[in-house]
């Protein structure tokens, strides 16, 4: 496991000093995905580089499996390394080395026996369906298949830690899914824990068991993914939610945006309002998934009812919660980037697309 203390970074001195990490804390158990999102500037690299102590913090500090590496002396320091496996963007291959070679590059500079290596490179080219590709270089493969080498590569020292840096940025999303797949995968068969660092909302429903919000150098919301999704009154929750835009309901209908407000929501739920009410109940845009078995997710439904009241309450019941809602739409963002805009401005009625 890996635990940051109180991680600060501060950049330049006296009036010149800038923080651009304040006062981090967060755990991310063995076995947990732990995704840390935030918009540009955030300091999402630094913290990248910190975690894996190509900077040093100034102050606070990093723990892997109980020992704080972030205050041992240089040589120490680089043998403690190795217990973090770091995957980049775009995975940063030696272009003049095959994808075996590649792997082989941090046991060969310990030193290892070639022939231990060739077993392990086998051994690790075999864990991420790689085995075909051993002797093809980084301009012969995928993009997906390349970030399947930077993530063999940073596997090879049996780490107990692996940072994932923007390794997803920038594939298209069916590359993103599988590439998230393996690192569920990884997650469970060796009991990894792993920091996904992003700006990509949708790959952190698709990949985390926890996230936290990082802005201007700290955390502002971290949580289980599910309780987020969960917790109406959650802003990181709603941001995780993909955009809906929803049809138009017939005339008369009134607009009412849903979200799962328990763990225990009934998969019938829609007709039941519909019984209930004693009305059909118009789906006009949904978005429900489950997330470790928990389901998830809002909707925007239409209904003719009369009293907001006895829609909140039928609703309540099943573990629902129900707002008026209007033609822009519910949820969140493809990105981080631009979701201040539309949480602060949602689009009035007569803008609705
Ligand atoms: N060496 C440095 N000296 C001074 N300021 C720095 C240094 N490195 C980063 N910063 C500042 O720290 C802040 C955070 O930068 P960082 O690159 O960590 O953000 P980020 O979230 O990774 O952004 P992006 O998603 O655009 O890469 C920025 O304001 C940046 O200008």
């Amino acid at each position: 496991m890996i635990r940051l203390d109180q991680l600060t970074k501060v950049y330049g001195h006296g009036a010149n000093a800038v923080t651009v990490l304040d006062k981090l804390d967060f755990a991310v158990d063995s076995g947990e995905i732990f995704a840390v999102v935030g918009p540009s500037g955030a300091g999402k690299s630094t913290l990248a580089q910190c975690i894996n102590l190509l900077e040093r913090p100034t102050s606070g500090s990093v723990v892997v499996n109980g020992e704080d590496l972030s205050s041992l002396p240089e040589k120490r320091l680089r043998e403690a390394r190795r217990r973090i496996g770091t995957v980049f963007q775009s995975a940063s291959l030696f272009s003049r080395r095959t994808a075996a070679g590649n792997i082989a590059m941090p046991l060969e500079y310990l030193g290892v026996e070639p022939r231990e290596i060739k077993a392990r490179v086998g051994e690790l080219l075999e864990r991420v369906g790689l085995a075909h590709r051993a002797n093809h270089y980084p301009f012969q493969l995928s993009g997906g298949q390349r970030q399947r080498v930077g993530i063999a590569r940073a596997l090879a020292l049996r780490p107990s830690v692996l940072l994932s840096d923007e390794a997803t940025s920038g594939l298209d999303p069916d590359t993103t899914r599988s590439v998230v797949s393996l690192l569920r995968e990884l997650r469970d068969d060796l009991d990894l824990a792993v920091v996904f660092i992003t700006h990509e909302m949708d790959t952190v429903l698709q990949v985390a068991d926890s996230v936290a919000r990082l802005e201007h150098g700290r955390i502002i919301e971290s949580g289980r993914v599910v309780d987020l999704l969960t917790d109406h009154d959650s802003a990181l929750g709603r941001a995780l939610q993909p955009h809906l835009t929803p049809a138009v309901p017939e005339e008369g209908a009134r607009l009412w945006e849903v979200t799962y407000d328990s763990h225990d929501v009934p998969h019938d739920w829609l007709q039941r309002i519909s019984q209930e009410l004693g009305e059909p109940a118009s789906l006009l845009a949904a978005t429900i998934q489950t997330i470790n078995g928990v389901g998830t997710g809002r909707a925007t439904v239409g209904l003719r009812s009369g009293s907001p009241a006895l829609v909140q309450d039928a609703f309540a019941r099943l573990g629902l919660r129900a707002e008026p809602g209007t033609l822009a739409g519910t949820g969140g963002h493809d990105t981080v980037r631009n979701d201040t805009a539309r949480e602060d401005a949602p689009a009035p009625l007569e803008h609705a697309q």
